[in-house]
């Protein structure tokens, strides 16, 4: 008999390691607290699907990820990726800014070996708690020679889903992972079933490249909304981001009152990327406002967290409007 895959866990923390007081407390418990030793012993079945080891690389809630964590992280999976007794890597995540994670590895990490990215809703604490099946159909995907490829992938609520695509859009449902395109494929039961594939360019397809990064530049949002004043805008104008996006009402538009505001620090250098609040859909050049003539950027469907995490690792690259817009088109 074949020995079975290795699958590298590398645990960051979030709900899935989390704890509660009672059985009963599915939305109230403390993320981050149960190591990934004990959360590996207490699933045996992953034995049968992989070789599984794990890793503890951070113990924190997502929402305290900083581009340092997105640094430490990427390297490590990179580093593990290069080695030929590593088949598959799993990275245990909160739910709040997984999607921001998962896209970055995307990005960043040149390999064609499956890469999943995987949390929880609710604690393994409590009542029909959801992170035990997510963590096994994470294990059991990046131990699938057919997952290979595909760019980093998120198993929740049974569903395969594009690291890129995927946002978490409720925040107290299991089924809290949604991609307007729809998932890649489901896994059940050990196997995978695929109904599409990504087209934007991910991994192995990337001209970024984690090993070559040595940090992030300074990218931060402005919230785009009914009497929206420019104190944000100028605010970080003057902090010296090097880009700013904004997250601006339906297709992108943007105030009256802010669009000068931005137009100066676009002349100020800082690059200027224009995203939406809108949950999906997306922005086009052009319309709304005149993104030739301001030399601004538009997101095309990425949501803004998402924009934000390519336009640092576009600026570790590409300088001018231009070569940006390029990239947020093909990524
Ligand atoms: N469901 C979760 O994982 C949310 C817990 C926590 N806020 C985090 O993102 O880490």
């Amino acid at each position: 008999q074949a020995a079975k895959p290795h699958v590298v866990v590398l645990a960051t923390g979030g709900t899935i390691a989390g704890a509660g007081a009672s059985a009963a407390n599915s939305a109230t418990y403390s993320a981050a607290k149960v190591p990934v030793d004990k959360l590996l012993a207490g699933l045996p079945e992953l034995g049968q699907v992989a070789r599984v080891s794990g890793e503890q690389v951070f113990q924190i809630a997502s929402e305290s990820f900083t581009n340092d964590h997105l640094l430490t992280l990427a390297r490590r999976v990179s580093a593990l990726s290069k080695q030929a007794d590593v088949n598959g890597i799993v990275v245990t995540h909160g739910t709040d800014t997984l999607e921001e994670t998962a896209y970055f590895l995307n990005l960043v990490v040149r390999t064609s070996k499956p890469i999943v990215v995987v949390g929880s809703m609710r604690p393994g604490t409590a009542l029909s708690a959801d992170g035990a099946l997510n963590l096994y159909d994470a294990v059991s995907v990046a131990a699938s020679q057919d997952a290979a490829g595909k760019g980093v992938l998120v198993t929740m609520n049974d569903e395969i889903q594009s690291g890129r695509d995927v946002s978490k859009s409720i925040n107290i449902k299991t089924e809290a992972f949604k991609s307007q395109w729809g998932p890649l494929g489901m896994v059940v039961e050990g196997r995978n079933y695929w109904f599409r594939a990504p087209v934007k360019r991910h991994t192995n397809a990337s001209e970024f490249n984690i090993d070559e990064i040595q940090s992030l530049p300074a990218v931060d949002i402005v919230y785009g909304y009914s009497n929206m004043n420019t104190t944000g805008i100028e605010a970080y104008g003057k902090a010296g981001v090097k880009a700013l996006i904004h997250a601006g009402t339906g297709n992108g538009s943007v105030a009256a009152q802010a669009v000068p505001a931005l137009r100066a620090v676009r002349a100020s250098g800082v690059q200027v990327i224009r995203a939406a609040r809108v949950p999906d859909g997306f922005v086009l050049r052009n319309a709304e406002q005149p993104d030739d003539q301001y030399d601004w950027v538009v997101s095309h469907d990425l949501r803004p967290q998402k924009a934000r995490i390519l336009a640092m690792v576009a600026l570790t690259k590409a300088q001018d409007a231009k070569s940006l817009q390029r990239i947020f088109w093909e990524y």
